[in-house]
């Protein structure tokens, strides 16, 4: 059985994140979950989550649902990128989104979270859409929705449509050929360590010269921005006056009145133009004239990673047939 869901922004302003509802157990407790390319455990605020790391999360109640089994004597402990991170128990339960439903699959609940996702009540949980080999349960891995949904699906394929500061799609099981232009191109996955991992045959910015390059990233619909190599983003923001890459603030930051470029990068043959609005990322602080740049540098991350601000730009199928591959395309 096919599905679609909703991929809503968490705040009006920027794109920070994006959540889709889905339903757990019986009966079925619906939560806004995180679905991120770049991780691999399915995990949510529960009766499990203390209380004074729970400010407006909706929580899954296993002990309310009729079909929740305890997965005995198993754990989870995830650090993510970007500092956060949590831990917990493991139950199975029923789960499904966008009419896409998987019996028995792995939910772990919280038993502590960070404060980043404390504070942030829109998140009720994450859903790894990455490798199953990245799986931080123990003793023994267990498998992502979409692996668990795989053999149910027409095809074994998602795609991704976020969209800029709008409601876009997550679909599972079939391409909407009404959600993208012209052709997909599809470029092989590495699939070592477990990431989305493809390689972009290079950029331009603005309406510059192409520069071919190979650039090997992660397609990671859980980051809000777009981390590439220093003398890729060193040239990009080299086109803005007065832009600067801020020790105090974190990154590149610049004024909030400066015309951005447009960034491009190549996806084998073809490319995606990302639109410079979608660069010009947010006010540093309401009302503030210095504004946070959507590209980034990736030199402290150690790898690059295509996040929201280019995935948005694009109509992108995540294939999961063997092997694996990752097609792109305008919309
Ligand atoms: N790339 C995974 C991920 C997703 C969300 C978050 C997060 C932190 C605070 C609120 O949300 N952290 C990491």
């Amino acid at each position: 059985e096919n599905g679609s869901a909703a991929a809503i922004p968490i705040d009006p302003r920027f794109d920070i994140a994006y959540v889709t509802p889905v339903t757990i157990g019986t009966p079925p407790q619906t939560l806004y979950l995180d679905f991120d390319t770049g991780s691999s455990d399915l995990w949510v605020f529960s009766s499990h989550t203390p209380e004074s790391q729970v400010r407006g999360q909706r929580i899954y109640s296993p002990e309310k649902s009729s079909t929740a089994k305890l997965l005995a004597g198993h754990t989870w402990s995830i650090l993510y990128g970007d500092g956060s991170g949590s831990l917990g128990n493991v139950y199975t339960d029923n789960f499904t989104v966008g009419g896409v439903t998987v019996t028995s699959q792995a939910v772990q609940t919280a038993q502590q979270v960070s404060y980043s996702f404390t504070s942030q009540s829109e998140i009720h949980g994450l859903v790894g859409l990455g490798f199953s080999t990245l799986n931080t349960v123990f003793p023994n891995g267990q498998l992502t929705f979409f692996d668990n949904a795989k053999s149910t699906l027409d095809s074994p394929v998602f795609t991704a449509d976020l969209k800029w500061k709008k409601e876009g799609t997550y679909d599972f099981g079939f391409i909407d050929e009404t959600k993208y232009t012209g052709e997909i191109t599809y470029l092989p996955v590495q699939t070592d360590p477990g990431y989305w991992t493809f390689t972009s045959s290079g950029y331009a910015v603005g309406d510059g010269a192409f520069h071919p390059a190979s650039i090997v990233g992660i397609a990671d619909t859980g980051t809000s921005l777009t981390y590439l190599p220093a003398e890729v983003v060193t040239s990009y923001w080299g086109q803005v006056d007065g832009a600067v890459d801020s020790d105090y603030y974190g990154g590149y930051v610049f004024p909030c009145s400066s015309k951005l470029p447009s960034f491009t990068f190549g996806v084998g043959p073809a490319n995606i133009t990302i639109p410079a609005s979608y660069i010009n990322y947010a006010q540093i602080t309401e009302g503030s004239p210095v504004c946070f740049g959507g590209l980034q540098s990736s030199s402290w991350l150690g790898v690059n990673i295509w996040g929201d601000v280019a995935l948005k730009a694009a109509f992108v199928v995540f294939n999961g047939a063997n092997p694996p591959t990752i097609g792109w395309a305008k919309k």
